[in-house]
């Protein structure tokens, strides 16, 4: 039996795979779906003049698990009628991002080495019958979804092992860990190459968690990055004419980690480096909102949609709270001057929000000059008065160390951030006094969101590790539940009196103001507020500084 463009599916993905799954697909696609939605006025691919354009199409877990036959009708066959369309997929979410298929691999990662195998056996089966239901209700092609199945089972089988493995070894190294969080994006990949082959189109299962070899490799510099989407390209370049890859979001093997050293949300950088390496027309990140917003559109009713964003304003929102791209996308998309284009999988006719290449964004990072200018007057001036947007991160608790000296003993600082890294801790925002620094740290990484007796978080092994250091140099003590409000825009540098009302705004609401930090960031201004009125403080800033100027 001819595996259905499932390149490498199983293990390998070879040229062999690759080439008979090529033939396969179209004789698929032409003699056993007749009368399916194979719609003959459609340009697939296969007529494309040979310098057609490539675009790259990333989907997130939760648009995969809710809409995938949308997205394989609607948006990759579509695009296939103008473009090479090189589509990325992230592992599937079926509501929630925390009930995605990451999120049951990591917990399997952790449960391997705490309770016994049977619960981790259970991730794996609740992955498979996912996997598999979404099969049976979508792929209308007996062959093919037979096929599929098999492959799923496969993979299933094969991460078992890793977890038995990992478990007898006593050991979840962030390799290991890496390697069972790919099998998500292999798992969503073969869903979505039999579901676009089932509708005609010449899709082949691209594997990229083995991209290279960079144990050479010791830091991710633009040279790595440049050597990823060299071997992306190179790998595409295999493929025929018209063939539409379908590439695992998950990329490695990468020096210290691809979770450890990139982070979730890894998929976006993937589409970026593919998009670098076909030199796209458009980076094209679908979401379930039809772009980025003044303010998140969920919790804002008012909030506004954004026609354009610059790649640092992207950047920034997306570290303070707005999950919009990881934050590591825009470099990549800026050098090969790819814009990023943010559209949404249930409205394909919102033009949605670019983020144009910019490269000053680039240069403001590796300027050679020490000094920065901060008067009014040499700073662009932007006829808008409002900032781009406003953004809350939650989860949010504050470390403060009273130093125990009168006077800062040399190296106080030099400590307290050497004692946060060697336990893994990084830090927000921070206020410091001659006497006290003041540091918030992200929650989600720090403490286990469970509740103790006094209805505080418990704190992680590695907080408390990072405590009883901190005590050598002073007084420690936590405020928990907090989060981060913070106002975006390339214009703030130059509003005169936009902190001023940013602050009275949030005093006059009775949002008390725990910490505030800045001038750090050119275009960004944030404080630290209760967690509790976070909603309530994004809605007020909104109606204050973004409605009335309209
Ligand atoms: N300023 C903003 N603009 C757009 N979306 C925002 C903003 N701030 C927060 N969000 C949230 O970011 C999410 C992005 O869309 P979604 O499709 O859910 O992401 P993902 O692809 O990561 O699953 C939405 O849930 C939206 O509510
Ligand atoms: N599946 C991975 C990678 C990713 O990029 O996810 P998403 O595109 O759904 O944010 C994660 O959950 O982190």
């Amino acid at each position: 039996m001819v595996p259905l463009g499932l390149l490498g599916a199983g293990t390998e993905f070879s040229t062999i795979g690759y080439e008979r799954a090529t033939k396969s697909a179209t004789q698929h696609a032409t003699t056993r779906i007749k009368g399916q939605i194979v719609n003959k006025s459609r340009n697939l691919g296969n007529h494309q003049p040979a310098n057609a354009h490539w675009i790259v199409q990333k989907f997130g877990g939760t648009s995969l698990g809710k809409f995938a036959t949308t997205i394989a009708e609607d948006i990759v066959l579509a695009g296939l009628e103008e473009h090479r369309v090189a589509v990325v997929c992230s592992a599937r979410s079926t509501k929630t991002k925390s009930e995605g298929t990451t999120n049951r691999l990591l917990r399997a990662a952790v449960d391997v080495l705490v309770a016994d195998s049977r619960s981790c056996a259970e991730y794996v089966e609740a992955i498979r019958l996912d996997h598999v239901t979404i099969g049976q209700e979508t792929i209308k092609n007996d062959s093919a979804l037979e096929r599929y199945i098999a492959h799923v089972d496969r993979e299933c089988n094969r991460l078992l092992r890793m977890l038995e493995s990992a478990r007898l070894l006593k050991a979840v190294t962030d390799q290991t860990k890496d390697m069972i969080v790919s099998v998500g994006e292999k798992l969503s990949c073969l869903y979505m190459t039999t579901l676009l082959q089932t509708k005609g189109a010449n899709a082949v299962c691209m594997d990229l968690s083995e991209i290279g070899d960079f144990s050479s490799t010791i830091t991710l510099d633009t040279e790595f990055y440049r050597k990823i989407a060299y071997l992306i390209g190179a790998k595409i370049n295999t493929l025929g004419h018209g063939v539409v890859p379908v590439i695992t979001g998950f990329f490695g093997k990468i020096p210290g980690g691809l979770l450890a050293k990139i982070g979730r949300g890894y998929t976006d950088l993937c589409a970026a480096l593919t998009a670098v390496a076909l030199n796209a027309r458009e980076l094209q990140i679908w979401k379930e909102v039809d772009g980025i917003f003044t303010a998140d559109p969920r919790k804002v009713p008012g909030a506004r949609l954004l026609s354009t964003v610059t790649p640092a304003e992207a950047a920034e929102l997306t570290f303070y709270g707005s999950e919009v791209v990881h934050p590591f996308t825009m470099e990549q998309a800026i050098r090969a001057n790819i814009p990023i284009r943010i559209r949404n999988v249930v409205n394909t006719r919102s033009p949605g929000t670019i983020i144009y290449p910019n490269p000053s964004d680039i240069m403001s990072v590796e300027s050679s000059s020490l000094f920065r200018s901060r008067s009014l007057s040499a700073a662009p001036r932007y006829q808008s008065q409002q900032p781009t947007a406003v953004t809350v991160k939650p989860q949010i608790t504050v470390l403060n160390v009273h130093s125990k000296k009168r006077t800062r003993a040399h190296g106080f600082l030099a400590s307290i951030f050497s004692i946060l890294d060697q336990n893994g801790l990084s830090v927000d925002l921070i206020s410091s006094s001659e006497v006290q620094i003041s540091m918030a740290i992200h929650s989600e990484h720090a403490l286990l969101a469970l509740y103790g007796e006094d209805d505080l978080r418990i704190q992680s092994a590695s907080l408390q590790r990072a405590i009883s250091s901190l005590k050598a140099w002073g007084d420690v003590d936590l405020v928990p539940n907090l989060a981060i409000i913070s106002l975006v825009g390339r214009q703030l540098r130059s509003m005169l009196g936009m902190s001023g009302r940013f602050f009275s705004t949030l005093g006059e609401h009775g949002i008390n103001i725990e910490m505030i930090s800045q001038g750090a960031s050119e275009i960004s201004i944030g404080c630290v507020i209760e967690e509790r009125e976070a909603d309530r403080a994004l809605n007020v800033v909104h109606d204050h500084l973004f409605g009335l100027l309209d």
